[in-house]
């Protein structure tokens, strides 16, 4: 008998209005004031949105959750070994700059916190693993800022696989856009979550040993068109330019200056130079191994979610 082709697809793409039928009785949790204080610059997601999309992804994940912990007990008692803690679960999340990620991990992290099996969530963000910028200056890599090799990729493993292996506490890096560096001496503390969410442009990308990536449990990749995104940056960049930019300590408070012409041309200089590249090139190349994608709109709504079902 003919096998149709589709049917050996690995993944199952569900338009919005049917993947919102499969939040079944997940509660709302989140009111209108946690939402606009969760939504990035420029990203203008709505509870229905927060309905049709993040609650029925929240309980997907919280029942992958609950099968992960089973899947280790079942492993220890196989080695014969005591009963253990259960094993954090790790979340990579994926996608371009300016795409949406932190917002997503955002308001995932609440989400997935206001479940009673899983209190206890951490969000970190990849940006603390980049090399500082003496170091980044000094191999000639200031242009290549989200690029692979400008990350501490040895160090960031090594943060996840702490973490995974149960140690009480795992310091992070962090990163400061006011310094355009890493901020020294400060770090971001993580106790034993429940879930760890780790956020970054370049978080799939495979290693030639261990990556990151291994270690993940469920992973999403935040998806739109190429020119949406572009245009999406162009305009954040405007906004921080009024805002961020004008803090005179802001490494780019030169850009505050810039009229709205000169603000948009450097902006697609630094689109198509860096950012467009690194899109290309490195982190969309990743997306298939995503078990999850969100894809959204011109107008920044997610409207497609593909699921990656083997
Ligand atoms: N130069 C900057 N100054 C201040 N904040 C910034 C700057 N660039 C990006 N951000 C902020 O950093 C966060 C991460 O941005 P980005 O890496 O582009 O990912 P995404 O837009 O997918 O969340 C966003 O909240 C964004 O508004
Ligand atoms: C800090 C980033 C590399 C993103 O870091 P991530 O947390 O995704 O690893 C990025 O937001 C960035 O600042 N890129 C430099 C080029 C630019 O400013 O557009």
């Amino acid at each position: 008998m003919a096998v149709k082709t589709r049917d050996l697809s690995p993944y199952v793409e569900l338009r919005r209005e049917q993947w919102r039928e499969l939040r079944r009785a997940t509660p709302l949790t989140l009111t209108l004031d946690e939402l606009v204080r969760l939504r990035g610059l420029g990203d203008p997601v709505d509870l229905d949105e927060v309905t049709d999309v993040y609650l029925p992804l929240s309980r997907l994940i919280s029942l992958r959750v609950a099968a992960r912990q089973r899947l280790y007990a079942d492993t220890t008692s196989f080695l014969g070994e005591p009963s253990a803690p259960p094993v954090p679960f790790v979340i990579g999340i994926a996608g371009s700059v300016a795409v949406g990620k932190s917002t997503t991990a955002r308001l995932l992290r609440t989400l997935l916190a206001r479940w009673p099996d899983h209190p206890h969530v951490d969000l970190v963000t990849t940006d603390g693993f980049l090399w500082p910028k003496a170091d980044l200056t000094r191999r000639g890599m200031m242009s290549r800022k989200g690029f692979p090799e400008s990350y501490d990729r040895r160090s960031l493993l090594r943060f996840v696989t702490d973490v995974k292996s149960g140690a009480p506490e795992v310091h992070a890096p962090v990163y400061s856009h006011l310094l355009y560096d890493i901020v020294p001496g400060e770090t971001q503390v993580v106790r034993k979550p429940d879930i760890l969410i780790i956020e970054g442009l370049n978080v799939l990308l495979p290693g030639q040993r261990l990556a990151v990536a291994d270690l993940f449990d469920f992973s999403i990749y935040v998806d739109a068109h190429t020119e949406d995104i572009a245009r999406w940056y162009v305009e954040r960049f405007l906004t921080l330019r009024d805002t961020a930019f004008s803090d005179p300590t802001s490494h780019f408070h030169h850009y505050a200056e810039l009229t709205d012409e000169q603000a948009r041309a450097e902006a697609a200089r630094l689109w198509e130079t860096i950012n467009e590249p690194n899109l290309v090139n490195n982190i969309l190349p990743t997306r298939p191994r995503a078990s999850l994608v969100l894809r959204k709109d011109a107008d920044h709504r997610i409207s497609r979610v593909r699921l990656r079902k083997l």
